[in-house]
């Protein structure tokens, strides 16, 4: 990898990590170096990267300098040969370089590290003998070790004894400058905000050599080390044992190691990090460093400096020093753990988001303040902030919305363009009685088996494929706009296409315009094959003309209509007619996931005498194998055996494949969904939940529109269509008609008409409103008997009219919201006639008790003699003794007058209701 690719959008963060610094040290260093940069997330240019290089290059040469300079650095050390120092020295002096090249490769750690790791693994292994042997006696030794090591080391010059050293006398003097220290030996001391880092040194020191340590070295290192390092690099080889087990220890790793560290300085340093723990774990703090360092993955330079940080962390716990550091120490973390991408199943509160993006709640919720969003932890984020929101933080987000297993229906799958392949078309064939479906349909199956299937004798199972020019087309065996809109009402989208056959010798028929606009409701492209041309007196252009009228205009005459001549019983232009439904699937492109499981419509079940229940099923997606568990509509099973349309069994059907299977557990319906699933039991369930569910929607009111409750569904935004159709005596008055409706203009609403035709309303009508959510509007027509009971099974709303004024006004008020209210009668109470008495000027008064409920002043009322009402009118006057009354309740006696009836008599019975509306 060239250091220039690397470079490319290299953030600071990155770099950060590349470098086992902080994004903080890094913009710090960034800041000091007048190069703008808001936060960790800005990008690096190629200049600044750089510059920071430089920085570093600055930062070693004036260690070096100093060190040459300086006696007092080198602390010597027993165990370190000269050789070995020397070494080291160089190895030091080429470390900053080698950094840079790092840095310039932030990206790269893995190539780069690789090297190291042996180098690493290497020096440990050495060091660890000879270094943590060492050093961990000393440490152990001498209390005050733990204070020195970090800070000890650079001035580590001063004591020269590893001994000593710990006992951080010097510690003490020496630390201070450390910490200052960045003047620390290395002048580096400016850049380092480490001090800071220097600055936990110290804690480490106090409380705990390793600890402290290695977070010294590690991050603070971080900006500094470079520097840090050369010093200190110096000190290690003598060092080395003396210096307390852990600050000791990466010293002769990179002794050691250093060629190979060289490069990987940066890393180095993490493991350095991992060394001193190590160390560490021989010394004192055994367990958690052991376990902080132990990790001797190789390249993890990254990884150890976090767990360098974490020992730190504990041990700033265990110490007396230092929260605020630790929490530096967390924040750092916290950055660095920030994920690449996280899954999204819905919206979540702000905290949730927080957490699920290692950010503290704070921190969101002032970026969604910059956002403009103003939230609190509690708030629910939607899908699109949470995006956004992500999108600050440099996350990527996935979002996986959670699937509705029972109504699977209504799942939509998106599949990623390359998972599609195309399917062969589906057609069903419509159109008049007599004009030839049955006969077309089995004409293309004789004439067109596919090659190789014995003798051409398939099977009926409500579908088969042929194939023509090596694709394939597969037909729905049922003709018919019945069976087709049957199925459309119960949700199934099975067709792709639709032919409409009309007999050239018999044109445009009632059925042919009905089927017609039932494949025009479902939005599917039309193919007219005009048949019987063999006939005499066969006129296909009349039939062209014809269907001009229903905006079905052939290609010739401008339009873009195909339409094909042929006679199925001659079988002639059947390959036109298959090519053409080629064509227009190559248009539509038709296309379909494989490699799923399987999802596709039942076409026909029935109970088989032998084999139990048997569904027809048309495979839209996927693909369904013997064995598989599924559900169809509210039934359950598993594929026992597969037989396609030639009477073959197979084992496996891709999409647009139509199948017999046995092995379902009840009668599905036809139009039934059906869906594999992972195994029985699941499916079992679902089946359950779905009939239950199915029986409650049942109970529940229809969903399909009427004309009482049309102006709800405008207002709810739910309808901005009204499906008519419309059935007249004589197709003059339907036109009228049609065209009144057409000019009824209400804001937000148009009328819709989706069919129409002369003749009685029939049941295919009724499905066809069903299927589509329409009225059905008969004029001097009425249902027959059956289709009137299918309206009321499917809740079809049919209004009957006689005067087309009358049917206008009807829409139109309720496109409006203006029909007249529906009052209901709510019956308030009941007073029984105990006596009578009339009175000259005013009539009969009736002396009652009321028995129940209350009668009000103002409601009306019926007169109730022997179950029978002999009136119903208003009450008149309401009395408690002399006063009047505006209501009397239960279980008091008043006097009634009512409106123009004296006629009362002992033992009435006077109830009182009041009228009420009811909202539509
Ligand atoms: N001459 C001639 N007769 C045909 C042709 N196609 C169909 N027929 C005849 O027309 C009659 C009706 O054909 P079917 O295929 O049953 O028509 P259908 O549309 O399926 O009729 P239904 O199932 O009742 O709706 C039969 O007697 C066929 O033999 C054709 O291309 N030419």
């Amino acid at each position: 990898m060239s250091k220039e690719d690397n470079k490319d959008k290299l953030r600071v963060y990155e770099y950060a990590k590349s470098l086992n610094m902080s994004s903080k040290e890094i913009i710090t260093i960034l800041k000091r170096l007048d190069v703008p940069v808001n936060n960790h997330m800005s990008v690096m240019e190629n200049g600044s990267v750089n510059k920071v290089e430089q920085f570093f290059k600055d930062v070693k040469s004036n260690a070096a300098a100093k060190r040459d300079s300086g006696p007092s650095s080198r602390p010597v050390n027993t165990s370190a040969p000269a050789a070995d120092s020397a070494k080291a020295q160089n190895v030091n002096q080429n470390q900053p370089e080698k950094q840079v090249g790092m840095n310039s490769n932030p990206n790269n750690n893995p190539s780069t590290t690789s090297p190291r790791p042996q180098s690493g693994q290497d020096s440990r292994s050495t060091q660890t003998t000879a270094g943590s042997t060492q050093n961990a006696r000393p440490q152990q030794s001498g209390a005050p070790r733990p204070s020195n090591t970090g800070g000890s080391r650079p001035q580590g010059s001063t004591s020269s004894t590893g001994g000593s050293r710990p006992q951080g006398s010097n510690t003490s003097s020496n630390r201070p400058q450390s910490g200052t220290g960045g003047s620390r030996p290395q002048g580096s001391t400016g850049t380092r905000p480490q001090s800071s880092t220097g600055g936990s040194r110290p804690q480490g020191g106090t409380s705990s050599t390793g600890g402290s340590r290695p977070q010294g070295a590690t991050s603070s290192a971080g900006g500094s080390r470079p520097q840090g390092s050369a010093p200190r690099t110096d000190n290690r080889p003598q060092g080395g044992a003396p210096r307390t087990g852990a600050p000791s220890t990466p010293r002769p790793q990179g002794a050691q190691g250093g060629a190979p560290r060289t490069g990987d300085r940066p890393q180095g340093a993490g493991q350095g990090g991992g060394d001193f723990s190590r160390g560490t774990g021989t010394g004192d703090r055994g367990p958690k460093k052991t376990a902080t360092g132990g990790r001797p993955g190789p390249n993890q330079g990254g990884q150890r400096r976090f767990d360098d940080g974490k020992g730190g962390n504990y041990r700033g716990r265990g110490g007396k020093n230092g929260r605020g550091k630790n929490q530096q120490m967390e924040r750092r973390e916290k950055i660095d753990n920030t994920p690449k991408k996280i899954i999204v199943r819905g919206s979540m509160t702000v905290g949730e988001t927080a957490k699920l993006l290692h950010k503290d709640a704070s921190e969101v919720i002032k970026k969604l303040i910059t956002m403009g969003v103003m939230a609190t932890i509690n708030q629910e984020l939607d899908i699109d902030t949470i995006l956004l929101l992500a999108g600050e933080f440099g996350v990527e987000v996935e979002v996986k919305i959670p699937v509705d297993e029972d109504s699977f229906e209504t799942v939509e799958e998106n599949d990623m363009d390359e998972e599609l392949i195309t399917r062969p078309p589906v057609v069903t064939i419509m159109g008049h009685v007599d004009h030839g479906k049955t006969t077309l349909l089995d004409a293309i199956r004789s004439t067109n088996v596919t090659g190789g299937e014995a003798g051409g004798i398939t099977q009926h199972i409500g579908a088969y494929q042929v194939e023509i020019n090596h694709k394939k087309i597969t037909f729905l065996d049922t003709p018919g706009h019945e069976a087709f809109t049957a199925m459309r009402a119960r949700g199934a989208q099975v067709t792709d296409m639709t032919i409409i056959v009309v007999a050239a010798d018999d044109g445009v028929m009632p059925q042919t315009v009905e089927a017609i606009s039932h494949a025009k409701a479902a939005g599917l492209p039309i193919i007219v094959a005009v048949n019987k041309i063999d006939k005499p007196g066969a006129d296909p252009d009349k039939v062209k003309q014809e269907l001009t009228k229903y905006e079905l205009v052939p290609e010739e005459w401008g339009g873009d209509t195909i339409f094909v001549n042929l006679s199925a019983k001659q079988r002639t232009g059947l390959e036109d007619l298959l090519e053409m439904i080629l064509l227009v699937a190559e248009v539509n492109e038709y296309k379909a996931n494989p490699d799923k499981r399987a999802r596709g419509t039942v076409i026909e079940a029935e109970l088989d005498k032998n084999r139990g229940p048997v569904a027809r099923i048309l495979v839209q997606h996927g693909t369904l194998r013997v064995g598989d568990a599924f559900v169809a509509g509210n039934c359950f099973g598993r594929v026992r055996a597969m037989v396609n349309d030639k009477g073959r069994k197979i084992k496996e059907a891709g999409p647009s494949t139509p199948v017999e299977i046995t092995g379902l557990t009840e009668v599905p319906q036809a139009g039934d969904p059906f869906m594999a699933f992972e195994d029985e039991r699941k499916a079992r369930a679902i089946a359950d939940r779905r009939s239950t569910t199915q029986r409650q929607s049942e109970l529940n009111i229809n969903t399909r529109v009427t004309l009482d409750d049309l102006f709800k569904h405008i207002k709810d935004g739910e309808i901005k269509d009204l499906n008519v159709i419309i059935k007249g005596d004589v197709q003059g008055s339907v036109e009228a008609l049609k065209g009144s409706l057409a000019k009824i203009e209400v804001e937000g609403v148009r009328v819709k008409i989706l069919h129409s035709g002369a003749g009685a309303i029939t049941e295919s009508d009724i499905a066809l409103a069903a299927a589509s959510n329409a009225i059905v509007i008969g004029f001097n027509v009425r249902p027959d008997a059956q289709t009137k009971a299918a309206a009321d099974q499917e809740k079809v709303d049919v209004r009957l009219h006689r005067i087309i004024y009358n049917v206008i006004e009807e829409i139109e008020h309720a496109m409006k919201g203006m029909l007249d209210p529906i009052f209901k009668e709510n019956v308030i109470g009941h007073a029984e006639v105990r006596n009578v008495f009339t009175i000259s000027k005013v009539g009969t008064i009736a002396g009652c008790m009321v028995t129940s409920g209350k009668i009000a002043r103002n409601a009306e009322m019926r007169l109730i003699r022997s179950g029978i009402v002999v009136f119903e009118g208003k009450i008149d006057t309401l009395k408690r003794f002399k006063d009047d009354a505006k209501e009397v309740a239960q279980g008091y006696e008043c006097g009634i007058t009512l409106e123009r009836y004296n006629d009362v008599k002992e033992g009435d019975i006077i109830e009182a209701f009041i009228m009420e509306t009811v909202e539509r």
